[in-house]
């Protein structure tokens, strides 16, 4: 039951220079704040209009949202924010050169750290000028559930509250749901609605600022496995390009 949209934030001034973002707070580049006006456009073009938008409590997250909803005239809408769909924090690799790190470690140790299922980095240290500890956005976050490190389960693992307790409730309503995330926020939340594996999960990229729609059944469950990118051609050429990164 319910019309879910997935959109990853547009690409980032890291994502253009090739760094580990994880939970430090950069804003788009230009081509990202482009990427979410293009993004608001397809939703108008595919007749989708959102009821409700959730996102992280990132920036980058943020403006794409407020981007997408400027060109689709919806501005106004409710919207709902949580450190849950914030990115995989990327500990002690935030703000490293990601074809250096490759270089420097060896292929199988940076896809270890950057798409095994249950391998973290190694943790940021409180005081690095990266770290997110005593960052106000998270002032209410109880200590032991800050992360200092994660590796996509643990994101699995705190992302899934808030799609049971605050996403599902808007779906069950009858809502149209977008969600502004990021690449592995999404990704934990595709393999829990399509039931990837933690091995074959491994192997899904998502794309910057293309919508992905999911129509969920009664038991919100993708009626089309995978969902549907708005611009199937464009989002395969991106997620390949996500996928290749560090190369
Ligand atoms: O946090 C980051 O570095 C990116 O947004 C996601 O990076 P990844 O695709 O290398 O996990």
């Amino acid at each position: 039951m319910g019309t879910l949209v997935l959109l990853r934030h547009g690409e980032s001034e890291w994502n253009s220079k090739g760094l580990f973002t994880g939970w430090v707070d950069v804003g788009l580049a230009e081509k990202g704040h482009q990427e979410a006006a293009a993004a608001g456009r397809m939703l108008l073009e595919a007749g989708l209009q959102p009821d409700i938008v959730h996102t992280s409590v990132l920036t980058r997250a943020i403006s794409t949202a407020n981007g997408a909803l400027e060109a689709a005239g919806l501005s106004w809408l409710p919207v709902s924010r949580s450190w849950r769909l914030n990115e995989r924090h990327y500990g002690a690799l935030q703000g490293k050169d990601k074809a250096q790190t490759r270089e420097e470690f060896g292929d199988e140790q940076f896809m270890m750290w950057r798409r095994s299922y249950d391998v973290p980095p190694p943790p940021l240290a409180d005081d690095d000028p990266l770290s997110q500890v005593g960052d106000p956005r998270y002032a209410t976050l109880p200590p032991e559930l800050m992360p200092r490190t994660e590796c996509l389960a643990d994101v699995v693992v705190r992302m899934l509250p808030y799609w049971y307790d605050a996403i599902v409730p808007d779906l069950a309503s009858g809502r149209t749901v977008l969600v502004v995330a990021h690449g592995n926020s999404l990704r934990a939340l595709v393999k829990h609605l399509d039931g990837i594996s933690d091995a074959a999960i491994a192997e899904l990229n998502i794309p910057t600022g293309i919508p992905l729609l999911y129509e969920l059944d009664d038991a919100f469950a993708p009626r089309v496995p995978g969902g549907r990118y708005l611009d199937p051609e464009a989002a395969k050429a991106a997620a390949e390009a996500v996928k290749n990164q560090g190369r």
